[in-house]
């Protein structure tokens, strides 16, 4: 569905010291240097994936989420998206996809959400039936129907959010580009947006390109993650063999029945242990062994097993690539 190849893109930047005179002396002769923002950056996506597309500050994410919904043209590279070429077919493509900038507006700031979303019937031609049927399903789901009558300059961040998310999605489309959907929402907004992904993804099977500094957006939507840095791609693979390459050892935490007790388990390191509590560290491949044995030998109370934060594991990718 969705076809990078070799992406480039460098931004011309002009030159600027500070003081009168180094302003003075810009406006006749002007210096610049260029910025590489992206570097041969090649990847395929397939239909009703959901990726998270991370990486740290200034790595390239939304100068790629630019040039794939059509807004920015790079120096080098091809992109093929639904078949068509973003930048090249923008009126015919845009339609088939929807963008949120967690830090942007699409929504007219002075006028109620409902007018706004009405323009983009207008402009996306929706049929009335589909526009009808896309707001009552999307007021529901995310909880619009106080919102619809408000100018959105006096919506708060999350509530704009929602009808951020709501406003790209009435024309149906095929494939979602998200930019920090989940920028300075609350938990309870997080959580709320993140089910919505999961759901249109899901039911509708609408593919997902996801930014995001939030790791726990990417535990609970991503299965496949892309890593970017200085405008490189790094790593390209899915979540749960990263967990298997850097987090090779599971925490198992038993509470028990029994006082003091001596475990007798080879595969399983004791890290501590109190009068009813036992915590092992245990290979990943050992985990249901270790757990048979310990209800063999124990009348267990309580059991939690815990692996790697993933936020650590995204860390531990960066300091491997040095960002
Ligand atoms: N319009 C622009 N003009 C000049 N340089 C730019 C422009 N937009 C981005 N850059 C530079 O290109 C590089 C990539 O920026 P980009 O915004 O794509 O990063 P990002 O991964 O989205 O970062 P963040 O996580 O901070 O949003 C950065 O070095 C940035 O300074």
């Amino acid at each position: 569905m969705i076809h990078v190849n070799g992406l480039s893109k460098t931004y011309k930047v002009a030159k600027r010291s500070s003081g009168f005179m180094e302003a003075a002396k810009a406006l006749i002769h002007r210096e610049y240097t260029t910025v590489q923002a992206l570097d041969q950056v090649s990847f395929d996506i397939e239909p009703g994936e959901i990726v998270g597309y991370i990486g740290p500050n200034g790595a390239g994410k939304s100068t790629t989420i630019k040039m794939l919904s059509g807004i920015l043209v790079p120096d080098e590279g091809t992109c093929s998206i639904l078949g068509y070429t973003p930048w090249r077919d923008r009126v015919r493509y845009v339609s088939r996809i929807g963008v949120v900038f967690g830090q942007r507006s699409q929504l007219w700031w002075d006028v109620p959400v409902l007018d706004s979303f009405e323009l983009l019937r207008d402009i996306y031609s929706i049929p009335s039936e589909e526009y009808k049927r896309n707001l009552s399903l999307l007021t529901e789901t995310l909880n619009l129907a106080e919102l619809l009558q408000t100018p959105v300059r006096q919506l708060s961040l999350g509530q704009r959010m929602r009808c951020e998310i709501a406003a790209s999605l009435l024309h149906s489309p095929q494939v979602l580009f998200l930019d920090e959907p989940t920028i300075g929402l609350d938990a309870v907004s997080k959580i709320a947006v993140r089910q919505f992904i999961q759901t249109i993804n899901q039911e509708k099977g609408i593919t997902v390109i996801l930014t995001t500094h939030d790791m726990n957006d990417i535990e609970a939507l991503a299965h496949r993650i892309i890593l970017i840095g200085k405008g490189r791609l790094l790593y390209d693979g899915n979540l749960q063999s990263l967990r298997q390459s850097y987090s090779p050892a599971k925490t198992i935490t038993v509470d028990h029945q029994e006082c003091n007790i001596t475990l007798q388990i080879p595969s399983a390191t004791s890290i501590t242990s109190s009068s009813r509590r036992t915590v092992l560290q245990v290979p990943t491949q050992h985990v249901s062994d270790v757990l048979s044995k310990l209800s063999d030998q124990l009348e267990i109370t309580d059991i939690s097993i815990d692996g790697q934060p993933v936020e650590e594991l995204i860390l531990q990718l960066y300091k491997e690539y040095q960002l």
